[in-house]
């Protein structure tokens, strides 16, 4: 590491205005001892600092299921969701407790938002939860994200905070993405099982080489690298750099804001997407696959047009109107992903076939394309 050199990838940190700090379980819960409560007292220490500078802070906090776990008497992580979601809903009492103490001693004033998938996917509650989010930070006071665990069930969970962490930075436009986790940064191979493993200092959010190298989590953290990783590449649709970096460094937070190259910092190549196309490339829950031909992949890569019926050879899956599908090459490489104007069964009817004949073949027509171009976002 070079301590203290100031290169300008840098720059978007040091500049920064707004930032989403992301404080993963395995820093947070002391090798799954409970809260480390001096450590969060130290984070919290360098966030009020950054907010004496003027940057505004929202942080995501994991941790919920470790805390709860410890004040209930249980040694070992429960395996059924219940007793999951009865130890996320005691632990996050006590999270809240233990951040709202530590930043009263600097006068900053906490509010706690848990979010669930159903919050960000659902286009009027993902906009109420931007306007409280945005409300909050203009009132300086420090919001303190996690997801519901209590209420989200497995197929609909976030599971891992990275992910929330990288859709709060682009609900909020942040500048940059903050991953503190138990690690230095990302490494060329898991460290903990690779000695020689070397970390990459910078790289491009996009690049499909960092996915390869990236492994999974330790036995607290839920997603490792990888999906570290992919939030970096999430945080980058709005223009946010990613920093994943160790919570162990001393003053991490403030050596960042100060433009000191620590940890690994993942930039975005591309001009930031805009806020309703992000919303949707955000979306995880996805309810069918239509196959493209050569010709529709062409015309939506390269002049990002309505995907009409007569492009598509195939549809799978039972979705109804509305619904998010993705979109693949006839090889099966991921296109797009858009809202469809038509269920599973009329699309299959219409499928290959020009527009002007889906009222002779439907009886109806809700409109000449299947996908229109604002509902669509092409993938990278
Ligand atoms: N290429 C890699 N570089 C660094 N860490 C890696 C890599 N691949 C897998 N890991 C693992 O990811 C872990 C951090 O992720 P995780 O346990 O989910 O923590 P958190 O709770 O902070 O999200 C590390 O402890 C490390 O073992
Ligand atoms: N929401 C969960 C945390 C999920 C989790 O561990 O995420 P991560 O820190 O990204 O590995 C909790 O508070 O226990």
């Amino acid at each position: 590491m070079h301590s203290g050199e100031r290169v300008p990838g840098r720059d978007a940190l040091s500049s920064a205005r707004r930032v989403v700090v992301k404080i993963g379980s395995a820093l947070l819960t002391n090798d799954g001892r409970g809260l480390d409560d001096p450590a969060i007292g130290g984070w919290v220490d360098q966030i009020a600092a950054l907010a004496s500078r003027g940057i505004e802070v929202v942080l995501v906090s994991s941790g919920a299921v470790a805390a709860g776990m410890v004040r209930l008497g249980w040694r070992a992580r429960p395996s059924s969701v219940r007793e999951l979601q009865a130890a996320a809903a005691v632990g996050q009492n006590v999270l809240t407790e233990t951040y709202e103490n530590h930043f009263g001693r600097h006068g900053l004033v906490t509010a706690q938002i848990l979010l669930t998938h159903d919050d960000l996917s659902n286009r009027k509650r993902y906009l109420n939860a931007r306007s409280a989010l945005s409300t909050l930070v203009d009132l300086k006071v420090v919001p303190v994200i996690n997801e519901n665990d209590t209420v989200v069930t497995d197929e609909i969970r976030f599971g891992d905070n990275d992910t929330l962490g990288a859709l709060v930075a682009n609900l909020l436009e942040a500048d940059a993405l903050v991953i503190l986790t138990d690690q230095e940064g990302l490494f060329d191979a898991d460290p903990r099982h690779d000695p020689s493993a070397r970390l990459i200092e910078e790289g491009r959010a996009d690049d499909a080489r960092l996915a390869a190298v990236a492994g999974g989590g330790g036995a607290l953290g839920r997603g490792g690298m990888t999906t570290k990783v992919r939030a970096a590449r999430l945080a980058a649709r709005s223009g946010a750099v990613t920093v994943i970096a160790s919570g162990r460094q001393p003053r991490v937070l403030e050596r960042l804001a100060d433009g000191e190259r620590l940890g690994t910092l993942l930039t975005p190549d591309r001009a930031p997407i805009a806020a309703r196309k992000r919303w949707l490339a955000g979306q995880l829950q996805v309810r069918g696959t239509l196959t493209l031909d050569a010709g529709a992949v062409r015309v939506l890569r390269g002049s990002g047009s309505s995907l009409l019926p007569v492009g598509v050879k195939a549809s799978s899956g039972d979705f109804a109107r509305g619904d998010m599908v993705l979109c693949v090459d006839e090889q099966g490489e991921r296109i797009a992903k858009g809202l469809v104007n038509y269920n599973a069964e009329d699309a299959r009817k219409i499928l290959g076939q020009p527009s002007g004949r889906i009222c002779e073949l439907l009886g109806y027509m809700e409109a000449p394309e299947l996908i229109h171009r604002d509902n669509l976002v092409v993938l990278a």
